[in-house]
């Protein structure tokens, strides 16, 4: 078997071309979706993914603010900041690029931003919204691997899923978005024995735990979905996902490249959260 190739770049430019027309409408009635993106510190990483998410939002016409600080703003510098975001109607969503310099507590930061403008879905209050079904922002990476499960027409209802990470931001909230959606979930993580013979049984294996070529084709299932969250650069620079992906694609139905894959899809449901909070604000039904 050679797996489908889940191609995460052609499904994020479909989906912004969608955004980017419903954004076009919304304009028409004087509502411009906005986004405040804070960034603190010199991480290249962030930076470079600070710069897509710009990109992404003047792609579809999402109004952004870039807020840049070095690395040390104390704390209450960036509560306060995060106060006047809050209060300043021309902002829907509001982000701060994690991960934070060590002086600043990240849960805190997460905390203050008012839970309508969390679109990066990290708030308690979010994520008790998303555990109990109700409307909710959702993390945008386990929205964009949903999204990406959903339009390949996978089923999923039924289906074991296996989450291998349990960090708050990927796995814990993917997990519960496929239970929402009636599969079977097991989570497994760096304590979990046996792994192997736990991924073995997975029908969709999730696989987010940011070591390079983690998983090789013995801990999948003929037939399985594999869904690879990690992007690890290399000592050559290359990026690699947690997946041995040329190993992988010899037993798996469906798998995500990375780079490629998941990643792109992080941006484009961020810009989607940012929309939704937007017509909330005014009042637009979806
Ligand atoms: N406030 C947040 N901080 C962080 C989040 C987040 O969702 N909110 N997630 C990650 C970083 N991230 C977005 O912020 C992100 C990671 C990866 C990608 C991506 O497109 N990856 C590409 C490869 C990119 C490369 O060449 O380096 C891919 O996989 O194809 C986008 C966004 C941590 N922080």
């Amino acid at each position: 078997m050679t797996a489908k190739i889940i191609s995460g770049k052609e499904i994020a430019t479909q989906l912004r071309q969608e955004m980017k027309e419903e954004v076009a409408k919304l304009k028409e009635k004087g509502i411009v979706p906005g986004l405040a993106v804070i960034l603190i510190g010199d991480d290249p990483a962030s930076h470079s993914y600070v710069k897509g998410k710009k990109k992404g939002c003047e792609e579809v016409g999402i109004y952004n603010r870039l807020i840049e600080h070095p690395a040390t703003i104390t704390e209450e510098q960036l509560l306060n900041e995060i106060d006047q975001l809050n209060e300043d109607e021309s902002i829907h969503g509001i982000l701060v690029q994690l991960p934070l310099p060590k002086h600043i507590d990240e849960k805190k930061v997460i905390e203050r931003i008012s839970p309508e403008k969390d679109v990066d879905g990290f708030h308690p209050i979010n994520i008790g919204r998303m555990m109990t079904g109700q409307e909710a922002f959702i993390p945008c990476t386990p929205y964009g691997i949903l999204k990406m499960v959903q339009l390949q027409n996978i089923e999923i209802e039924g289906k074991h899923v296996v989450v291998i990470g349990r960090s708050n931001i990927v796995g814990k909230p993917v997990g519960q978005l496929f239970l929402n959606e009636n599969a079977t979930v097991t989570y497994c993580h760096s304590k979990t024995k046996n792994l192997k013979e736990m991924t073995k049984q997975a029908d969709i294996l999730i696989v987010a735990v940011g070591k390079a070529n983690f998983i090789g084709k013995d801990y999948i299932k003929e037939g399985a979905v594999v869904i690879d969250v990690g992007v690890n650069r290399l000592e050559t620079g290359k990026l690699c996902g947690d997946v041995i992906f040329e190993e992988a694609k010899e037993v798996a139905a469906y798998i995500t490249p990375v780079p490629g894959g998941v990643g792109p899809l992080t941006i484009t449901m961020l810009l989607y959260n940012t929309i939704e909070s937007a017509k909330r604000f005014y009042g637009v039904r979806s």
